[in-house]
């Protein structure tokens, strides 16, 4: 349920920031531009949270690029929502992404460093972020992102996707090794070579 909002400038100009709190109190969070509501073709960013790339400006992924990317867009257009969801490391928290950083520096992958550790490669739930498109009454989206499950989420719950827009932003060399295997192992719609 929408829990709190109000406007907050950005360097991507004035979003509309809300905060959506569900039963066991996790927050995920909707920066919303111009008037979506009932509205086709909405520009939508479905962003999991990464603290190390984001915050910490870690080199190793492309989170922090793809969620500027995605402002920058939303903003250039003038509509659209970025719904960012608290998922770090693709669901399985902050201190197993660390732990799995660990075995990436033994020469893992991304995905392997995970199954190492007796994890699944993805435990993300798009749920939240079709409950919030709901809310928010948005008619259909247009989705930026590279990875085909996300758009069969959405689909799965009843969100109409009208368009999948590529989103590959620009990245550090550090990053490529991480985008190959999202292309490779992950199935990721990316022109990496
Ligand atoms: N477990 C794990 N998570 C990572 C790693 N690097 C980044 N992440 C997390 O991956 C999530 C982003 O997922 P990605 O696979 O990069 O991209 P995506 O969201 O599936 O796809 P796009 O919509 O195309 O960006 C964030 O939650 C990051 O914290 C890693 O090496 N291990």
């Amino acid at each position: 349920m929408q829990y709190a909002k109000a406007n907050i400038p950005t360097s991507y100009g004035e979003f509309n920031c809300i905060v959506f709190r569900d039963s066991s109190y996790m927050e995920h969070v909707a920066l919303v531009k111009g008037t979506i509501c009932k509205k086709e073709h909405v520009l939508c960013r479905i962003h999991s949270e990464c603290l190390t790339g984001e915050v910490f400006g870690s080199l190793k992924c492309d989170c922090k690029q793809q969620l500027d990317l995605a402002l920058k867009t939303i903003s250039e257009v003038g509509c659209g929502v970025l719904l960012y969801l608290r998922q770090e490391g693709r669901g399985i928290g902050l201190g197993n992404k660390i732990k799995a950083y660990a075995l990436q520096e033994g020469g893992a992958d991304t995905v392997d460093a995970n199954l190492m550790l007796g994890l699944p490669n993805d435990t993300r739930e798009y749920g939240p972020a079709a409950k919030m498109l709901k809310m928010l009454e948005v008619s259909s989206i247009v989705l930026m992102t590279n990875n085909p499950d996300k758009v069969n989420a959405m689909k799965k719950a009843n969100v109409k996707v009208s368009q999948r827009k590529p989103h590959e932003a620009n990245v550090h060399k550090e990053a490529l090794a991480y985008l190959k295997i999202k292309k490779e192992k992950m199935g990721h719609l990316l022109s990496i070579k």
